[in-house]
């Protein structure tokens, strides 16, 4: 994740800032993303409206570039993107991992956020690939909604970019 990296992500986003929120279950890796990638971030935190409490650690999120991030809270309307993370290689919480990512879903002020999945920590021994973790997560089921999942290692700073490419095609082409 270098100067290079910084600079196609740039110029494939341009200035446009979008509202993302990174989810996932404690430990998946969300902030080894966000330190990993040139997003410019806000913590905060985020639980489902209707079930203030809900087992995950969520979070975040952001603008493209960080200079023009002017939000002081996350408590947005709507959000244009989530980026929801799954330890690959944690499978006796992939259940609670679909079950957060569908409530999620159903959410009113998420209803319009194309959806991109990290399959993360492929790097791990026994790590489930991206179509294992589409079958666990029944990402079929999901309807009227752009979304994709990409197999990343937050690590080593693999797939992100690939990730956040197709986050960024897919703005541009109406999405979201
Ligand atoms: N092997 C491996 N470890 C990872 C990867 N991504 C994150 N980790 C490790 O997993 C642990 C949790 O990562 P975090 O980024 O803190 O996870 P998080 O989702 O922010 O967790 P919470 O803040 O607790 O919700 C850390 O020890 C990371 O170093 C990965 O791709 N591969
Ligand atoms: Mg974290």
């Amino acid at each position: 994740m270098g100067i290079l990296f910084t600079r196609m992500f740039s110029s494939l986003f341009g200035n446009r800032e979008a509202r993302i929120l990174v989810l996932g279950l404690d430990n998946a890796g969300k902030t080894t993303i966000l330190c990993n990638t040139p997003i410019g971030f806000r913590w905060g935190k985020w639980s489902r409206p209707s079930q203030v409490g809900a087992p995950l650690s969520l979070m975040l999120t952001i603008g493209f570039n960080v200079e023009t991030v002017q939000y002081n809270n996350v408590k947005f309307q709507v959000w244009d993107l989530v980026i929801y993370v799954v330890d690959s290689s944690d499978t006796d919480r992939l259940v609670t991992a679909k079950d957060e990512f569908h409530a999620i879903l159903e959410e009113e002020e998420l209803k319009g956020a194309v959806v991109l999945v990290f399959a993360n920590k492929q790097d791990l021994p026994g790590a489930l690939d991206d179509a294992a973790i589409t079958e666990a997560l029944e990402l079929h089921k999901i309807k009227s909604r752009q979304w994709a999942i990409f197999k990343t290692s937050a690590i080593k700073g693999e797939g992100l970019f690939e990730g956040l490419d197709w986050l960024s095609n897919t703005l541009k082409s109406g999405g979201g």
